[in-house]
């Protein structure tokens, strides 16, 4: 039977060591990205995609006003670039790894408009093997802000570095003293 890519994941892509605790999204969530307790956040919400483990995709339709504006009308270019960073970042937990982003490059293709409904895609490209053929650290990802009809008004390439879980709960224990 084939997945409804309609219906969110609802899937726990967590490394097994993690099973018992909070991921990041099940804490009280701040990230300027996602986290519903960011009053001044983005609050984006995404649809992950992994009928196809070679093509993963997470998916979110948003809107944004003034509070974002850059060039007048439009989106500033610091919060596309959160957009991109946030929409490939979504894509590490379906393929079960802590990554950070290490680099990122952006095309602005075309203004990105104020007060629109617009679609930002993650796509997962690529996870290079070590040179022992073992899975690698490193993954690439794509990220894409669309209008309804499809035209890319932006493009990103990431590389994300898999980070030991260890981090994460140092990071977790700076945000709680
Ligand atoms: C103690 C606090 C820690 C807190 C962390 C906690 C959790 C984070 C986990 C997930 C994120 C959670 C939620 C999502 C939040 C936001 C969403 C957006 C995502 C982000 O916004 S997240 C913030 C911005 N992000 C950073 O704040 C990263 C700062 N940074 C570092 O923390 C290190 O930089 C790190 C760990 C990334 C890597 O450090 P490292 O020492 O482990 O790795 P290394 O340097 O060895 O690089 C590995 C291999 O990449 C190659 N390489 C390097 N640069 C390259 C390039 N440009 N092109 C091609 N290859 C390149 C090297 O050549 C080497 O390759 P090889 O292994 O083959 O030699």
């Amino acid at each position: 039977m084939s997945k409804d890519t309609t219906l969110p994941d609802n899937a726990r892509h967590t490394p097994i060591s993690m099973d018992g605790n909070p991921t990041i999204d099940e804490r009280a969530n701040h990230c300027f990205g996602c986290g519903p307790a960011n009053p001044q956040g983005l609050h984006l919400h995404f649809t992950t995609d992994t009928s196809n483990p070679q093509a993963i995709t997470a998916t979110c339709h948003f809107q944004l006003d003034r509070m974002h504006e850059g060039p007048p009308g439009h989106i500033h270019g610091g919060i596309v670039a959160a957009l991109l960073d946030e929409a490939m970042s979504k894509l590490n937990r379906p393929l079960n790894v802590l990554a950070m982003t290490r680099h990122m490059e952006i095309d602005y293709l075309r203004p990105v408009p104020l007060y629109k409904p617009l679609v930002l895609i993650g796509r997962h490209l690529s996870r290079p093997a070590k040179a022992d053929g073992t899975p690698g650290r490193k993954f690439f990802h794509q990220g894409e802000i669309q209008l309804p009809d499809g035209t890319v008004l932006a493009r990103s390439k990431g590389l994300f570095i898999a980070i030991d879980e260890k981090l994460l709960a140092a990071g977790l224990a700076q945000t709680e003293t």
